[in-house]
């Protein structure tokens, strides 16, 4: 299970729940008055249920017996989740390359280092218009010509269900493709087949992620004393109100270390934005990873500015690996596990990081497996949801980031180049 760790958290919160019930329920029926308004995009709230996609996904895979290597080209909620999940969880029975970035000599080595006959290339937008995702589509579509006769079997798009380019490109082309619901948005779009499919391809467990992710909308319906992401999302909301502008999400696994990432988008992106009012509202998401933060950030966190809410994600099991014997160890350590080493610099770093002001809690995770990864990363959408409606912004647009794409394609309409 994914469970709430509050011993150092400073506030009571049971009290503080009993203050907000009635704002909490207010955002909880709110957001569910919503779903099924076209518009809303409450569509990620399905995604763990939609077991055709999950069948649809693997007969694909089923079908692809040359891929050696995956390239998953997308960028933002098109790349970052598959990314996380990939890295918990990819067996590595096929090897997934993300392609998220236009940077020339890292594009170049990759594609020097694969074989187009031995490679799938899945190409992932929503809007099947953004311009790093295109671009670098467009070189991994030209090698793919060079290289295979056969290229098309060696292309799956996956974007928009009817609109957009790339859709009427891999209609046109007759190219394998799957879809991102309309009503889902692209930071809430793990587990449509833009995160399902690489991990069909490097050997996850599909249905256990999406029962997880099933688990994390059950909890989100139950009573408040028993609901987390109501709860989290208080947590999230009184550390507002108290001024603190930052909020870490500190990943105590390796296994997860790209999972702070795929949080900063969903929450920076979702609620960094003007309300109804027209204030500015939000919190900055910064990501973090234990213990190797311990040597860099937690300096910061403890005696820089009191104005965090530092949130850890710690395993709860793993596997029995026990220290021997080494040279300069001190005695306590041989025969303890490294997982003991883990939780225990885990929890002396929020006790330390209580103590020094800062608020912090722990979510646990009883293991990083694909159970527990589809409930968080679940729970997190659901936090995130409620959290919009408590700051009285839509947590499903991102009008912010327009200009700036504009503005890149005009600058490479002129020119382009810096001088
Ligand atoms: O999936 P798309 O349409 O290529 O968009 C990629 C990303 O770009 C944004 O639209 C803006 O940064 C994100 O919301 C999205 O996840």
């Amino acid at each position: 299970m994914i469970g709430l760790c509050t011993d150092h958290l400073g506030l009571d919160l049971d009290r503080a729940l009993g203050e907000w019930e009635g704002a909490l329920e207010a955002a909880r029926a709110g957001l569910l008055a919503r779903k099924g308004v076209p518009g809303s995009f409450l569509g990620w709230m399905d995604l763990p249920e939609d077991t055709e996609t999950l069948r649809a996904v693997r007969r694909y895979r089923e079908g692809v017996d040359f891929a050696e290597d995956l390239v998953h080209i997308g960028i933002g909620g098109s790349s970052l989740g598959a990314l996380a999940l990939e890295e918990a969880l990819g067996e590595g029975r096929v090897r997934v390359h993300p392609v998220d970035h236009v940077e020339p000599t890292p594009l170049k080595r990759l594609l020097d280092r694969l074989d187009p006959r031995r490679t799938l290339v899945h190409v992932v937008s929503k809007s099947g218009t953004t311009l790093e995702t295109l671009s670098a589509f467009a070189l991994f579509l030209d090698w793919l010509k060079k290289g295979t006769p056969d290229w098309r079997r060696h292309v799956v798009v996956t974007t928009d269900p009817s609109r957009g380019p790339l859709r009427r490109f891999a209609q046109e082309e007759g190219l394998a493709s799957f879809s991102i619901p309309e009503e889902v948005g692209g930071r809430y779009s793990v587990l449509s087949p833009v995160g399902l499919l690489p991990l069909a391809f490097s050997g996850a467990d599909l249905e256990a992620l999406l029962s997880g992710a099933r688990m994390a909308n059950e909890v989100a319906r139950r009573p408040l004393g028993e609901n987390l992401p109501l709860k989290t999302a208080l947590l999230q909301h009184l550390a507002w109100l108290e001024g603190r502008g930052i909020t870490v999400f500190m990943a105590y696994s390796a296994r997860m270390r790209h999972v702070p990432a795929w949080f900063v988008q969903l929450h920076d992106e979702s609620l960094g934005k003007r309300d109804r009012e027209g204030r500015r509202v939000g919190t900055t998401a910064l990501p973090a990873l234990g213990p190797q933060d311990q040597h860099a950030q937690v300096q910061l966190f403890r005696e820089g500015p009191l104005d965090k809410l530092i949130v850890l994600a710690l395993p709860l099991q793993d596997e029995p690996l026990v220290i021997p014997e080494g040279p300069g160890l001190p005695g306590f350590l041989p025969g303890r596990t490294f997982l003991d080493v883990l939780q225990a610099e885990a929890l002396a770093t929020e006790e330390a990081l209580a103590q020094a002001g800062q608020r912090v809690y722990t979510l646990t995770l009883d293991r990083v497996d694909a159970y527990h990864l589809g409930w968080l990363l679940q729970h997190l959408m659901w936090q995130t949801a409620f959290l919009g409606e408590l700051w009285g912004v839509n947590a499903f647009d991102q009008p912010g980031v327009e200009l700036g794409k504009r503005l890149a394609l005009e600058r490479l309409e002129k020119d382009g180049r810096f001088q």
